[in-house]
């Protein structure tokens, strides 16, 4: 039996704008479309009536944190991936920043099980470049290579030593495996909990200086030269590091980038004086003129692509304040609505450009067969309701963290049906499907 998905918009490749189609599922792959005016048979077959609705590849994000194995009450590898098929996601990369530290083969191993026997969507895990993310020793690249790791990040802190980069990286390079940088360089934080600008100065705060994350983006920029290794810069957050990147890339190194929608539409000026740690996360919300440069580095191809950096934590750790809470917001579930409702419905972007950056760039970037629709291509989908309002309600996340500041936004933009190798896991109506 196969699944038609009837009356759904898609963007035409040729003229970038949306128009009726039918699509047809196959054992698991994209098997057909069809013009509107064309009546597909469906007799035998399973229907899904998408009429008015928006048909994506399913959204790929690359920089996730699911806590599982060790900090299961903040997320697990269910309910992290549950959240994430809700927010249309079918393919997310989880960090190694877990309790062990996913830097063996056998860590790796037990993501992937847990995933395959208790996830809803693909799981492709990071393999930690140190041991235990602690900076020492790196950790085995082969056997992690071998064990299912798809590139190696100590994501949660920077690798301080720039030798230890670079040995990091060369290595990685003789696997043709990339390394994903956390840019922060530790002697130039001290404890801060927001940048250094008009909110730290307001409250009196330490601030979190540009250059802390600048420096190791500069740094690693270099290393990447000298080793020729593929090096992703994480949650791109400064006009500086935007800068140092363009500049990577115009002498023709092997960077890329990433940035996270709340360093897109939050500046430090929005944070409220409550002090609220859904405010705080790493890298901090920037300066607006840090802001504008990250949108401009996204629209001229020096930031490749949107990840959310979901970073779950409970309420009570949240509820300790600004200074004492862990850095780190929920993603999955806002950011399709809110860069569709901030950027394409106010006419900055069009909407093949947002979805190219979460869906057939992040697959290019790291050579995943996802991220297309093209008939043979494994049926990887999201329906999305462009046309009508709703509220960012916490209470409704199928994520166990409540941790964001965009509780209330008004959105449009949510998805209503997510499809992972042709099967349906979760739809508006009727929650996950198991
Ligand atoms: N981004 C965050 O604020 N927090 C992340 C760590 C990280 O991505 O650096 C976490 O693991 O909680
Ligand atoms: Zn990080
Ligand atoms: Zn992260």
């Amino acid at each position: 039996m196969a699944t038609w998905i009837i009356n759904g918009q898609t963007i035409s490749a040729e003229t970038g704008i949306l128009e009726k189609k039918h699509v047809k599922v196959e054992n698991g792959s994209i098997a057909e479309w069809l013009d509107a005016a064309s009546q597909p048979d469906t007799a035998g077959h399973e229907v899904i009536d998408a009429t008015g609705k928006l048909i994506s590849p399913g959204f790929i994000d690359m920089h996730v944190h699911l806590r599982e194995p060790g900090f299961e009450y903040k997320e697990t590898i269910a309910t992290g991936t549950q959240s994430a098929a809700k927010g249309g996601f079918t393919t997310i990369a989880p960090m190694p920043n877990t309790r062990p530290v996913m830097d063996t083969p056998d860590t790796i191993r037990y993501v992937l099980d847990k995933a395959a026997t208790e996830g809803v969507v693909r799981v492709l895990p990071y393999a930690a470049i140190t041991k235990n993310e602690l900076g020492r020793e790196l950790t085995d690249f082969a056997a992690l290579k071998e064990a299912g790791a798809i590139g190696f990040t100590d994501d949660g802190v920077g690798v301080q030593s720039a030798q230890m980069m670079k040995d990091a990286m060369a290595l990685a390079a003789s696997f043709d495996m990339p390394v994903i940088a956390h840019c922060e360089d530790n002697t130039l934080v001290e404890g801060a909990a927001v940048t250094e600008g008009a909110f730290s100065r307001k409250h009196g705060l330490k601030g979190i200086p540009n250059e802390s994350e600048a420096i190791h983006v500069g740094r690693d920029i270099l290393l990447s030269e000298a080793t020729g290794v593929h090096y992703h810069v994480c949650h791109v957050s400064t006009e500086q590091s935007v800068r140092l990147i363009r500049l990577g890339k115009s002498v023709g190194v092997k960077v890329t980038s990433e940035v996270c929608p709340h360093h897109l539409l939050l500046s430090d000026e929005d944070i409220p004086d409550s002090m609220d740690a859904n405010w705080k996360m790493n890298p901090p919300l920037r300066t607006p003129k840090d802001v504008e440069a990250c949108i401009q580095g996204l629209e001229d191809g020096t930031i490749d692509i949107i990840v959310t950096d979901h970073a779950p934590h409970s309420e009570e750790e949240k509820a300790r304040g600004m200074e004492r809470a862990p850095f780190g917001i929920v993603g999955f579930e806002t950011a399709f609505p809110l860069l569709y409702t901030k950027f394409v419905r106010t006419g900055r972007w069009t909407l093949d450009f947002l979805l190219r950056r979460m869906t057939s760039d992040p697959a290019r970037l790291f050579g995943l067969p996802y991220g297309t629709l093209q008939p043979g291509a494994p049926a990887d989908l999201t329906l999305v309701d462009l046309e009508n309002e709703r509220a960012v309600d916490p209470d409704n996340f199928l994520t166990k963290g409540r941790n964001t500041p965009f509780a209330g936004w008004k959105l449009y933009g949510w998805p209503v049906l997510t499809m992972v190798n042709g099967r349906v896991v979760w739809t508006e109506k009727n929650g996950i499907n198991r």
